[in-house]
């Protein structure tokens, strides 16, 4: 491959230098540029790996110059340099469609891995399109055109959609289809940390910064370095963390708890909630400044059950996988027509994953290789979220009026737990609870949740203690 070469484009001559030197020693060739016009004619004369260009500039504005790149010559990544803090200029030029930003003063470590990253651009391919996220609806086919569009940008993106849709996979497709592929890819649930580890867990913390920190830990964000860190379920992260997490994206440092020194920390955000983190914004439990630097490309989710054309593909390539877990065994499983009628018309509250566990069970309990709707096992629509919550607790086994005047409780069960010490008695009555919950809302976190009367982040909680936080096949 030729020797790259990358354009600066900034009417300040000591950047122009700074960047100069820096591509130099990373052995890129450097065109410069002071004004837009000069930019355009060195853009039509060569192609360039990579071009930065400064936000005002004495003939016009950066963001045209990132437009006419984007249009003209989309191979080129183009990157803008911003003053220190001015977030809403470089949120603006990657909704332009920059790939990245860079803040003045420049950190020249930051610089580099900026270079190194679009570097990368260059050698990597085409998408695999088989690895990808399944799916003939024209719903995925556009979302699998938006990857791989965005696998080419480093702006943060935020992904919603319902549990089970593929945001943990669409963040990973995005990942492996950039510059930033063979580099980690760290995925964190942010609701599944109890919040007090937060902190810890994101940035790292130093040798005796806090009881129980007995050696230097590194955090996420720089376990990430140079790769992608995957924020999933980002409404839970107390508002503390979430104005730490901002400073984090802002700066691309971070500070380990009990440590002098920022660190920087390059890595990309893809976050993903199941909720309307615009609502959640309007509610004051998500910050807004926040949600303007995470949320600068939005993709979208759509349910299993508004794509049931996606039903066929997805569920073949479950089956297959299935039988090829369970080594050199018979044929791939298949289904009557009714039984693919039966679940192309099922509402699937758990999304690919519920059709995943449909089908795991229904290969484990039936030998026949033709699948009957009988043997799916399908259960009936789930009971509306009005349901009382109380229905999926017992009541005669939680309320303190009724448990209480009983001194040996009439049900056989009860009186198990009566003779059990009772820590274990309430852990037993909480497990029983959650799992009726997450039975009848087909391990719909949320609406499970709901039915509990507790917030998703405690039963995150709760299901990560109790080693429950992945339904069984
Ligand atoms: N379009 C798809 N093609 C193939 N597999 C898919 C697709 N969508 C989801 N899956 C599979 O479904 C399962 C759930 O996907 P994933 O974990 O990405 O969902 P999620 O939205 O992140 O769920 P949660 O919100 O509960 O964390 C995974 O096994 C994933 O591989």
């Amino acid at each position: 491959m030729s020797q790259a070469t990358v354009l600066i484009v900034d009417d300040e001559a000591d950047i122009r230098e700074l960047v100069g030197i820096t591509c130099a020693r990373m052995d890129v060739k450097v065109r410069s540029a002071g004004d837009l016009a000069t930019a355009a004619r060195l853009l039509e004369q060569q192609p360039f790996a990579l071009c930065l260009t400064d936000m005002r500039l004495p003939d016009g504005d950066g963001t045209d110059l990132v437009r006419l790149i984007t249009e003209r010559y989309p191979a080129t990544p183009v990157a803008m340099l911003t003053a220190y803090g001015s977030m809403d200029t470089a949120v603006a030029a990657m909704k332009a469609g920059a790939f990245d930003f860079l803040s003045k003063p420049l950190d020249l470590q930051v610089l580099r891995d900026l270079i190194a990253s679009a570097l990368r651009l260059r050698v990597v391919g085409e998408p695999d399109d088989d690895s990808g996220l399944l799916g003939c609806s024209a719903q995925m086919q556009e979302i699998r055109r938006l990857i791989s569009r965005l696998a080419r940008s480093q702006a943060p993106v935020f992904i919603n959609g319902e549990s089970g849709t593929g945001k943990e996979l669409a963040a990973r497709q995005i990942h492996d289809q950039g510059p930033r592929a063979g580099r980690p890819f760290v995925a964190i649930n942010c609701g599944a940390i109890p919040a007090d580890l937060v902190e810890s867990e994101l940035f790292g913390h130093r040798k005796g910064s806090f009881t129980g920190a007995v050696s230097d830990k590194p955090g996420l964000f720089q376990a990430a370095h140079g790769g992608t860190l995957f924020l999933d379920e980002i409404a839970d992260l107390p508002l503390l963390m979430q104005v730490k997490l901002l400073r984090a994206v802002q700066q691309k440092h971070v500070r380990p708890i009990g440590s002098e020194r920022e660190v920087p920390a390059d890595a990309r955000i893809i976050s993903a909630s199941h909720c309307d983190l615009k609502a959640e914004v309007e509610r004051g439990t998500f910050r807004e400044d926040l949600y303007y630097r995470i949320n600068v490309i939005q993709l979208d989710l759509p349910p299993l059950r508004e794509r049931p054309e996606d039903i066929p593909i997805l569920a073949r390539h479950v089956l297959g996988r299935i039988s090829a877990d369970s080594g050199a065994g018979p044929a791939p499983r298949t289904l009557s027509p009714e039984a693919l009628a039966a679940l192309q018309g099922y509402p699937f509250p758990g999304n690919v994953r519920e059709l995943e566990n449909i089908l795991e069970r229904a290969t484990a309990l039936c030998d026949r290789p033709v699948l009957q709707p009988d043997d799916l096992g399908l259960p009936a629509a789930p009971a509306a979220d009005t349901t009382a919550a109380a229905e999926a607790i017992t009541p005669d086994s939680t309320t303190p009026d009724a448990a209480a005047p009983a001194a040996t409780p009439p049900d056989p069960a009860l009186r198990a737990l009566a003779e059990q010490p009772l820590e274990d008695a309430l852990g037993e009555i909480e497990k029983q609870a959650i799992l009726r919950a997450l039975d009848a809302t087909r391990w719909n976190r949320t609406a499970a949740a709901k039915r509990l009367g507790m917030t998703v982040r405690s039963l995150r909680y709760r299901l990560s203690k109790l080693g429950l936080d992945r339904p069984e096949p």
